[in-house]
């Protein structure tokens, strides 16, 4: 296993053209630390295939260095970093059994016999492949196929770093519920570094203890589940997690306080007196419906059931506004406010979120 540093990393299929634009990867400096999982996620270009293959070693970047464990390998192949690798489509022995199929890293490597076997059978209950052991790999189902290269990729326990390409794509949609499960125990047991790539939020934040999120080359935030949903540092990772994602509301700030058309909003930090396009963004799970005369007035628009929650969709003056109602609550028709919750608030400027000072402190004699 490695922490593996990313140091002002970028990408370019077209360096000549020297714009900005043309870079697939925009400049990145960050440590991912040894042993932990981490999924990239954005929509689809927005480079994450492109930072898993410079990783792997399968791209040499126009700019920067990659270390593992504080050695440059930017220029080492694939073969020499040490890594093992999943990829979207499965890739397997078609005339060795699923058991053979499993063994196959560790038996190139030369591994002793009752040490593989212990291992391929360890593998083989994790992955759910135990009564295949002895099938041919020939003629089963996709996703069997697709078990047989995650568990090879998860065999070798002396592997730097596991790479997973959007693994779960053919995977029947019920089965992958159960596979992501199995994945993150098998990260949690055998605690090696591993690097996911995905589009699809729910996996990501299901799969990996810190999320990358990408948009357009560039790396917008990387945190916990928790950090992205609570504090998203973009707009784009307000609007990406979460469904539906947060809500943008137009406003000017002075101090503590958001002004949307004519009401004011309290907020709990002092923004001070910032220009450029402010957006308040507040989550559905953070607006509540009321009756209360101080809210904000809304006209609701239509009431989605979406399980644990309904989601009304409203029009707050003239943006678009979601909000999160729990399941058995009733919606009477004199609920026509809403009060958002001035701890959960974010202001964006230009889609950066804003970093206010706490009210409390503001004033305090500082310098
Ligand atoms: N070999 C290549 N030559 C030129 N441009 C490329 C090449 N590979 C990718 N690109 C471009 O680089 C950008 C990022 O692509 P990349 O495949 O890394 O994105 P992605 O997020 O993995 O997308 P997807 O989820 O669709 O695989 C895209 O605009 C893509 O068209």
């Amino acid at each position: 296993m490695a922490a593996i540093t990313l140091q002002n990393l970028a990408h370019s299929y077209n360096p000549d053209s020297g714009a900005d634009a043309d870079y697939a990867l925009k400049e990145v400096n960050h440590v991912w630390e040894d042993g932990k999982a981490y999924a990239l996620l954005g929509p689809s270009g927005c480079g994450k295939t492109t930072l898993l293959n410079i990783i792997s070693g399968l791209l040499t970047p126009t700019r920067g260095q990659v270390l593992f464990d504080g050695q440059d390998v930017t220029e080492a192949s694939t073969a020499d970093r040490n890594i093992a690798q999943v990829f979207q489509f499965p890739v397997v022995y078609d005339t060795m059994t699923v058991g053979e199929n499993l063994a196959f890293p560790l038996r190139n490597r030369g591994m002793d016999k009752a040490l593989i076997s212990e291992r391929v059978q360890r593998i083989a209950e994790m992955t759910g492949l135990e009564a295949d052991l002895h099938k041919r790999a020939r003629g089963l189902t996709t996703d069997l196929k697709q078990k047989i290269s995650l568990g090879r990729g998860m065999v070798r326990e002396d592997v730097n770093a596991i790479l997973f390409d959007e693994p779960l794509t053919v995977i029947d949609p019920h089965l992958k519920w159960e596979l992501r499960t199995q994945l993150k125990s098998l990260h949690q047991e055998f605690g090696h570094t591993m690097i996911y790539v995905t589009h699809d939020q729910t996996e990501a934040l299901t799969f990996a203890e810190k999320v990358v999120v990408m948009k357009d080359g560039l790396v917008l935030q990387i945190g916990t589940p928790q950090e992205l949903f609570e504090r998203p540092a973009h707009a784009f990772v307000g609007y990406f997690i979460g469904s539906p994602g947060m809500n943008f509301l137009p406003v000017t700030v002075e101090g503590n306080s958001a002004r949307l058309k004519d009401a004011a909003v309290t907020l709990t930090d002092d923004y001070g007196t910032p220009d450029g396009d402010l957006r308040l963004g507040i989550r559905p799970e953070f607006v509540r419906l009321t009756r209360q005369a101080d809210g904000l007035p809304v006209t609701i628009n239509h009431v989605q059931d979406a399980g644990r929650h309904k989601f009304v969709n409203a029009t707050l003056f003239d943006s678009e506004i979601n909000i999160a109602v729990d399941e058995g609550s009733q919606i009477g028709p004199d609920m026509t406010r809403v009060i958002l919750d001035p701890e959960k608030i974010s202001i964006f400027r230009d889609d950066w979120r804003l970093d206010g000072r706490p009210v409390d402190q503001v004033g305090g004699g500082a310098s």
